[in-house]
């Protein structure tokens, strides 16, 4: 028998490579519910029961296309899709008071500041990476660069999985935002996102990013710091995406009872400066 005091938390996007693993992520967890499994409309798991979608047993949670009623039982949605599915969530997540967790990547400035705007009324947590290792990799990133001049070019290269449709990663834009910090420039004035053809030579102080798509590769990040005479790389390889559910499912647990705003992993994991 489900513990009905435990947060309830509603996964978007139930059937998606992430949403299934969050939500044997919630299954598996003492401290948290499941509370609803959200579906887009037309999709053959709606309707049907999340424990017989996953080939075990009834868990008497039906997949609904109805994300505000199922938003409005629960305590936090935790929301892996796509952009224009995470822009409509935030603003029913706030019309619910639902913390809402944001692993959504790939989002247009015109999203973020639809986010921001629900983030005036409900908890907000997005990260382009909710792994432990990232969020410590995004930091020591911004350490490094504020220590090495210049001289040293920076380029941060991604490997994903041959399904994933954004590029570059996120986790690659989190990494890039942290480089710029340390070195004191704004990123938008030094990204060099693409290279095709007669480029001309590297513009010095550039943050170059490359993205290779092949297979299976779950998540890795290389961030390398390039000098003439030595190099060094910071390196995250995630082996599976149980990394990101249970940070997302901490990160929905961490939400309960904060005021409105938006947050981000550094502030769930304690690693802010
Ligand atoms: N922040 C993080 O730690 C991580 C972020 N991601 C991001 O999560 C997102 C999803 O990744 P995957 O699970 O690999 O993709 P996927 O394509 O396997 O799953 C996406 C799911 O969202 C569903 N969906 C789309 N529109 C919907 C709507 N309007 N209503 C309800 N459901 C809807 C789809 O039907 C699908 O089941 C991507 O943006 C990816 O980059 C992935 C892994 C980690
Ligand atoms: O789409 C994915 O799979 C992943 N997306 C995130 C990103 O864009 O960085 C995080 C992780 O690397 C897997």
């Amino acid at each position: 028998m489900t513990d009905q005091s435990l947060p309830g938390i509603v996964i978007t996007g139930g059937s998606g490579r992430m949403g299934q693993m969050l939500i044997r992520t919630v299954l598996d967890s003492d401290a948290a519910r499941l509370a609803g499994v959200v579906e887009r409309q037309g999709h053959d798991w709606v309707g049907r029961d999340i424990g017989t979608c996953l080939g075990g047993a009834p868990l008497g949670v039906t997949v609904t296309d109805d994300p505000l009623e199922a938003f409005a039982k629960a305590q936090a949605v935790i929301d892996f899709t796509a952009p224009a599915a995470t822009v409509e969530f935030a603003a029913l997540a706030a019309q619910a008071r639902a913390t809402h967790v944001i692993g959504t990547t790939g989002l247009a400035p015109e999203d973020l500041e639809k986010i921001a705007a629900a983030a005036r009324h409900a908890t907000v947590v997005r990260a382009g990476n909710m792994s432990l290792g990232v969020n410590l990799l995004v930091q020591l990133t911004k350490r490094v660069a504020a220590a090495l001049d210049e001289d040293f070019d920076i380029e941060v290269i991604e490997y994903h999985h041959n399904r994933k449709v954004d590029a570059p990663s996120g986790t690659a834009l989190m990494l890039g935002e942290a480089a710029a910090e340390g070195r004191g420039v704004a990123l938008d004035d030094v990204a060099d996102r693409g290279r095709d053809g007669i480029t001309g030579a590297r513009k010095r102080g550039d943050i170059g990013f490359a993205a290779i798509r092949g297979g299976g590769i779950v998540g890795e990040h290389d961030v390398l710091f390039a000098s003439e005479a030595e190099r060094i790389v910071l390196r995250h390889v995630a082996e599976d995406r149980s990394v990101f559910a249970r940070g997302a499912l901490k990160a929905a647990l961490w939400g309960q009872g904060k005021g409105p705003g938006e947050y981000d992993m550094l502030d769930v994991l304690g690693l802010k400066d």
